[in-house]
C-alpha cells in the first residue's frame, strides 16, 4: 500500500485536481490509483455537510439528535466527518490538512487512526505545514506556484525541510489615527464565570483579567470552550449576561451596546474572509477597519487612505492597493485583515486562529506581524490558537484545561517579555 503526501497551498485540493494529468504523470503510481472513488476529507466537503445539515435540519454526519453540525467546535465537527468517512470503507482517503484546528491530544490521535487506515487504505495527505507530514508517507510532491515541484522520498523531504530557512522583513507599524478615550486600565475581565449548554457545564469559575497592553494566548484543547469565552467578550452570547463579565469597566449587559463595544475591540477570524463578497480592493479593505464596517461603503477622507497607505507599505502590499481583496492569495487576505482589525490602534486586538490553514512561511509571516503589532503598541492581544507557534512572543498564556465540570482556567506567565 503505498501513500503519498502534496506540500504546498493556494492551490484548489480536490479530488478533481488530482485528476489533473501533470500532477498523475509526475507520480506513476498515482495513475493506478481508483481517485475518483477515493473518499475526501477536507473543509470543503466539511462545509457541504453543514450546509445540508441547515437546510434540511439533519445530516447524515450525525445521528438523529436536536442539535445542529454548526453548534459542534471545529474539533468536533472534523472527528464526526471522519468516523462517517471510515464507516464507508474507502480504498482510498484523501486528506486535506486533516490536523487543521485539531489540539494536540486530538492530532496524535488522528496520527494512530490514520496509520490504522494505511494498512488497508491508500492515503494521500495534502498539507502546508511541514510538521504534518504523517510518517507513513512514501513520497511527497511539493507544489510551487500551482505548479507540480521536485518529487521527494519522506526521508529526503524532512532532511531538506530542515535545512530551509524562512526570512521576512518587516517594517514598524504606522501610528493609530487617534486616541481612544476613557479606557480604563482592566480591558476584559471574566470573575467566576460558568457556562452550560443544556446542562452540560463547558466552563467553570473562569477568572480572567487583561490589562492594557498585554499579550496574551488562549488556548485550550476542541471544544474547551475558546470560542465560547470570544463570542462572550466580542459577540452577543446571551450566556455573558448575569455572569460577571466586564468589558472596559462596564458589566456586560449594561451601559454599553454591543456595538460599542466591537467599536474598541480590532477581530480577526478566518471565517471573517468569506463576509466579503463586494469588490472591495486591498486597500478599502484596510479603511474599512477605522469605519467598523465589512467591505467600504462610503468615501474615504485624504488622511484615511494615507494611513491606509502605510500599512499597506507596512504589510509589504503596495503593488496589491487597488487589487480586488477576496482575490488575492489566502496569505495576503490575512495581512489585510490583521491589518483592517488593527489600524484603529484598538484597546483590545482579538485574533481567533491566524494561521489556520497556511504554510509555514505564510504562519511566520502572520506570527512576525503580531509580534511587531503587540512589541509597537498600547493594544492588548489575545492570540487563540491550537498551534504551538514556535516564534509567537506573548506575555502570558491564558489555557483551559477540561474536565467533567467544565474547563476551568490555568494562567502562566512567559517570562518573554517584561513588564
Ligand atoms: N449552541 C450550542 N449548543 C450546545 N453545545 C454547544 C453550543 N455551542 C457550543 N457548544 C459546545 O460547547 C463546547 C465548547 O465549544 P467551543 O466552540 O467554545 O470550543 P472550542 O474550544 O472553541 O473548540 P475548537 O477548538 O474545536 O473550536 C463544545 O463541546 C461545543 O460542542
Amino acid at each position: 500500500m503505498k501513500h503519498f503526501g502534496i506540500y504546498g497551498y493556494g492551490f484548489p485540493v480536490d479530488e478533481h485536481w488530482l485528476k489533473n494529468p501533470v500532477v498523475k504523470n509526475s507520480i506513476l503510481e498515482l495513475q493506478n490509483l481508483p481517485l475518483g472513488e477515493a473518499a475526501v476529507f477536507s473543509e470543503k466537503v466539511l462545509a457541504r455537510f453543514i450546509e445540508e445539515d441547515q437546510r434540511h435540519g439533519n445530516s447524515r454526519l450525525l445521528d438523529a439528535g436536536n442539535r445542529s453540525l454548526r453548534s459542534f467546535s471545529s474539533g468536533e465537527k472534523r472527528k464526526v466527518l471522519l468516523n462517517y468517512l471510515l464507516q464507508q470503507n474507502p480504498d482510498i482517503l484523501i486528506v486535506d490538512s486533516p490536523f487543521d484546528n485539531l489540539d494536540r491530544q486530538s492530532v496524535e490521535e488522528l496520527k494512530i487512526t490514520l496509520k490504522d487506515i494505511s494498512k488497508g487504505t491508500s492515503i494521500i495527505q495534502f498539507f502546508k505545514r511541514k510538521e504534518d507530514l504523517l510518517p507513513i508517507i512514501d513520497k511527497v510532491i511539493r507544489i510551487e506556484n500551482e505548479k507540480i515541484g521536485k518529487v521527494y522520498t519522506t526521508e529526503e523531504f524532512i532532511a531538506e525541510s530542515a535545512s530551509e530557512e524562512i526570512r521576512d522583513q518587516l517594517k514598524s507599524i504606522p501610528p493609530a489615527p487617534g486616541e481612544f478615550k476613557n479606557i480604563p486600565k482592566s480591558l476584559m475581565k471574566l470573575e467566576d464565570v460558568s457556562v452550560k449548554y443544556e446542562d452540560r457545564p463547558i466552563l467553570t469559575n473562569i477568572s480572567w483579567e487583561v490589562i492594557k497592553g498585554e499579550f496574551w494566548k488562549l488556548t485550550g484543547p476542541n471544544g474547551s470552550g475558546k470560542t465560547t469565552i470570544l463570542s462572550m467578550i466580542y459577540g452577543d452570547n446571551p450566556k455573558a449576561y448575569g455572569e460577571n463579565v466586564f468589558l472596559f469597566g462596564n458589566r456586560k449587559g449594561s451601559g454599553e451596546t454591543v456595538w460599542e463595544i466591537k467599536k474598541k475591540i480590532g477581530y480577526f477570524s478566518p471565517a471573517l474572509t468569506e463576509l466579503f463578497s463586494r469588490r472591495n480592493t486591498a486597500l478599502e479593505m484596510l479603511i474599512s477597519g477605522l469605519v467598523d464596517s465589512i467591505g467600504l461603503y462610503q468615501r474615504p477622507t485624504d488622511k484615511q487612505v494615507a494611513l491606509a497607505k502605510q500599512w499597506l507599505k507596512t504589510l509589504n502590499l503596495e503593488h496589491r492597493q487597488n487589487k480586488i481583496f477576496i482575490k488575492l492569495p489566502l496569505l495576503e487576505q490575512r495581512l489585510l485583515l490583521i491589518g483592517r482589525a488593527m489600524i484603529k490602534h484598538p484597546p483590545l486586538l482579538i485574533l481567533d486562529e491566524p494561521t489556520t490553514a497556511l504554510d509555514d512561511e505564510s504562519a511566520m509571516k502572520i506570527i512576525n506581524l503580531i509580534n511587531l503589532i503587540a512589541a509597537e503598541s498600547n493594544s492588548a492581544v489575545i492570540y487563540v490558537s491550537h498551534r504551538k507557534e514556535k516564534g509567537l512572543k506573548p506575555d502570558f498564556h491564558f489555557e483551559l484545561i477540561p474536565s467533567d465540570k467544565g474547563s476551568v482556567g490555568k494562567i502562566e506567565a512567559s517570562g518573554l517579555r517584561s513588564g
